[in-house]
């Protein structure tokens, strides 16, 4: 049976994330770090121009040496680890040290010797969607990252703010799960997008709020999606 990867988001801000390697591949895995706030540290003999950038911004820490016995230490403060030299023998090397330290590792050209292994992803704002192949085909995984991509608009990353302040307003006057849930679904069923691409969100968050009052009830929620039903035509 081939294994199922556990699919799950890790919160490493301000966190330190060790990269052995400096090439292509540990600047890719060095960008989607520090999109996520991580604090990179990069141990390798070379290092791509990008790298070098980021080392001069202060935003990553490079360490110029190959991979030795003494950066396992380095192991202990790191919450992840990617083995991502061009070397198979320094990438298990340090796939072993990682793992007797305990510590998740990402094997560059190796999946199957890693702890995990990162997907394509899209962002919008705080909506994350991720894809994977469990490597099988990261080429694929890219292509359907691009599809994706087209797919869902820049408007998602207000809609999904838009989504969380109602759910906080719900969360705070409505005590019962069940009733919120009802809610919840209900609001899911407006019509928004469109209006946000058009650029009227603030126009309309105003309105929506007003009509809801300090008291969400399913009526006022169906005369909030009538109402959007009119100004969409
Ligand atoms: C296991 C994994 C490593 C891990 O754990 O991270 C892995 C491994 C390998 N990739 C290879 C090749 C390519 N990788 C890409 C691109 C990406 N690869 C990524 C992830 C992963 N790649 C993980 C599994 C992902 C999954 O489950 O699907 C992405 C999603 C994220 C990222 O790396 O940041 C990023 C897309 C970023 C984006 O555009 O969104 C492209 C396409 C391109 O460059 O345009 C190609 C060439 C086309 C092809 O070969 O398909 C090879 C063969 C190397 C060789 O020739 O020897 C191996 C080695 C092997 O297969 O072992
Ligand atoms: N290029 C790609 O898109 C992909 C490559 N791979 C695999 O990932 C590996 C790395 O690929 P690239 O980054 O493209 O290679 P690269 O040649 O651009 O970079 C390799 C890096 O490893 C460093 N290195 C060599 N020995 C070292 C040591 N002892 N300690 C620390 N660092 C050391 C080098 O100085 C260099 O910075 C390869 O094995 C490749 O097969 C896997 C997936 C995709």
């Amino acid at each position: 049976m081939s294994k199922a990867y556990y699919p799950l988001l890790a919160d490493l801000t301000h966190k330190r994330c060790l990269v052995i390697g400096g090439g292509q591949v540990a600047e890719r895995k060095t960008a989607s770090l520090l999109e996520a706030g991580a604090l990179p540290v990069v141990v390798s003999p070379t290092f791509t121009p990008q790298l070098e950038r980021w080392h001069r911004e202060r935003r990553v820490d490079l360490i110029a040496s190959p991979y030795g016995e003494r950066h396992q230490a380095l192991m202990g403060g790191a919450a992840l680890v990617f083995a991502a030299t061009d070397q198979e023998a320094v990438n298990l090397r340090v796939a072993a040290d990682a793992e007797a330290a305990g510590k998740l590792v990402n094997v560059a050209g190796r999946e199957s010797e890693g702890g995990f292994i990162v997907p394509a992803t899209v962002r919008r704002g705080k909506l994350v969607i991720a894809v994977s192949t469990s490597g099988a085909s990261p080429g694929l995984s890219a292509h359907i990252r691009g599809e994706l991509d087209e797919q869902f608009g820049d408007e998602y990353e207000s809609y999904i703010e838009f989504l969380e302040t109602l759910r906080k307003q719900i969360r705070q006057t409505v005590p019962e799960t069940g009733r919120r849930r009802l809610l919840m679904k209900e609001a899911l069923g407006w019509e928004l997008l469109p209006l946000i691409r058009a650029g009227k969100l603030e126009k309309v968050r105003h309105t929506i709020f007003s009509m809801i009052g300090s008291e969400p009830t399913p009526d006022k929620f169906a005369e909030v999606a009538a109402w959007l039903e009119q100004q969409s035509d």
